[in-house]
C-alpha cells in the first residue's frame, strides 16, 4: 500500500473514532438536556462553553491553533444545544409533535374556542357596574356571541389608576352569566384567587404582565377550569410556549394562547402585533390561539383590518374592549369600541369570519 493510502486509511479510522465519540457526546447532552428541562433552566449555556473551551485550548498541542479548535468545538457545542432543544419540544405537552390534533376548549354554555368556526371575545376592559357590564352583554347575545370578557382584578402600569372592583366585579359577572347564557373570562393575578374566584368566572385569563409569574401559572394547570394566557409585553415566543407548558404540566390541558403584541421601538400602535406569532404557535402547538386586537394596536381605526388579517393567518379568534360609554371608562378610555362603533365593526368581521371557517 502507497504511503497516501496507509494515511488515509489511518485518517478514515480516526473518523469513525470521532464519529463514535461525537455521537457518545450527542447522548449525553440529549440526558442533560432532560435534566435541565426538569430543573427548568436554559439550555444554552455560555459560561460553561467558556470554560470547556479555555480547558480545551489550554491542552490543545496543535497543529491546529487555538481558535480553530474554538470554531469546531463551538459548533459541537451548537449541534447539542439543537439537539436538546428538539428533543425538548418532542416532550413538551404543548408541542403538536406530541400531540398533533387541535386542542379544542369548551364551556358549560355550548362555546368552543379551537373547534371549525373562528370565535370572538368581547367586553369591557373592566368590569365597572352591573349595568355597564349588562349593555354589553345585550349587544353580545344579540349578536349570538358566546363569551364576554371583563376585568375585576386589574394589574395597571401605575398604583394610582384603577385596580378593579376585585370580587364585587366577578359577582357582577355572574349575574351577567346566569342571565345571558355568556361564559366569563376574567384575569387572575394571585395564585390565591382560582380558589375565591372559581364560582364566578368560566375561563382564568392570565394577563401579559404574569406570564412569567409561575406560581400563578402552576395554579392556574391545577384549577379545573380553561385558562386563557396572554403573551407577555417582552415575551418570546418560545417563552409564552414555556408558560404554557408550565400551566399543561401542572395538569391543566384547557390552554388558549393569546397574542397581544410585544414592546418595540414603534410607537405608531399601542404594542407591535406579532402577527407572524399566529401561525409559529399554530404550528408549533395544538392550542387555539387568539388574537387581541385592542391591547396590540391601541387603536380603533385599525383594529377591523388587523382582526381580518389575525383570522387569515390562522387565528381561532379574535379579541376586543367594547364599552357603552368609553369617554367614562376607568381604564382604556381611548381604545375600547362603543357600541355604535361595534356594531360596524362586527358586521364586518362576521362576514370575514365566515371566509375563514
Ligand atoms: O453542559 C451543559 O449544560 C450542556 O447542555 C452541554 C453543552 C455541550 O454540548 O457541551 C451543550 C449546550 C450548552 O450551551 C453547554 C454545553
Amino acid at each position: 500500500m502507497s504511503e497516501l493510502n496507509q494515511l488515509r486509511e489511518r485518517i478514515e479510522e480516526i473518523n469513525i473514532a470521532i464519529l463514535d465519540l461525537l455521537s457518545e457526546r450527542g447522548e449525553i447532552a440529549k440526558q442533560i438536556g432532560l435534566e435541565k428541562r426538569k430543573a427548568g433552566t436554559m439550555i444554552y449555556d455560555p459560561m460553561r462553553e467558556k470554560e470547556m473551551i479555555n480547558k480545551l485550548q489550554d491542552l490543545n498541542k496543535g497543529p491546529y491553533d487555538d481558535n480553530v479548535i474554538k470554531q469546531l468545538f463551538k459548533e459541537i457545542f451548537k449541534a447539542s444545544t439543537e439537539l436538546q432543544k428538539s428533543e425538548n419540544e418532542k416532550h413538551l405537552y404543548v408541542s403538536r409533535k406530541l400531540k398533533s390534533d387541535d386542542t379544542i376548549v369548551t364551556t358549560a354554555n355550548g362555546g368552543v374556542i379551537g373547534g371549525d368556526e373562528k370565535i370572538f371575545v368581547f367586553g369591557p376592559c373592566s368590569v365597572e357596574s352591573y349595568e355597564q357590564v349588562e349593555q354589553v352583554a345585550e349587544n353580545l347575545v344579540e349578536k349570538g356571541q358566546k363569551f364576554i370578557r371583563g376585568g375585576a382584578f386589574k394589574p395597571r402600569t401605575s398604583p394610582y389608576d384603577f385596580q378593579g372592583l376585585g370580587v364585587e366585579g366577578l359577582k357582577i359577572l355572574k349575574e351577567i352569566n346566569k342571565k345571558y347564557d355568556l361564559a366569563v373570562i376574567s384575569e387572575v393575578v394571585d395564585p390565591h384567587h382560582f380558589e375565591m374566584a372559581d364560582p364566578y368566572i368560566d375561563i382564568y385569563q392570565i394577563g401579559a404582565r404574569n406570564m412569567h409569574n409561575f406560581e400563578l401559572l402552576k395554579e392556574a394547570g391545577r384549577s379545573n377550569k380553561p385558562v386563557l394566557l396572554k403573551r407577555g409585553l417582552s415575551a418570546t415566543i418560545e417563552e409564552l410556549i414555556y408558560a404554557a407548558e408550565y400551566i399543561h404540566a401542572s395538569g391543566n390541558s384547557n390552554i388558549i394562547i393569546c397574542e397581544r403584541g410585544i414592546r418595540t421601538y414603534e410607537k405608531a400602535t399601542r404594542n407591535t402585533l406579532d402577527i407572524s406569532a399566529v401561525p409559529i404557535l399554530k404550528q408549533g402547538t395544538h392550542l387555539p390561539v387568539l388574537v387581541d386586537v385592542t391591547h396590540s394596536t391601541g387603536r380603533k381605526d385599525i383594529m377591523l383590518p388587523v382582526a381580518k388579517a389575525a383570522l387569515a393567518v390562522g387565528a381561532d379568534g379574535v379579541m376586543a374592549e367594547v364599552h357603552p360609554d368609553p369617554s367614562v371608562a376607568l381604564s382604556d378610555a381611548g381604545q375600547q369600541m362603543d357600541l355604535n362603533e361595534f356594531d360596524l365593526f362586527y358586521k364586518e368581521i362576521e362576514q370575514a369570519r365566515k371566509l375563514y371557517r
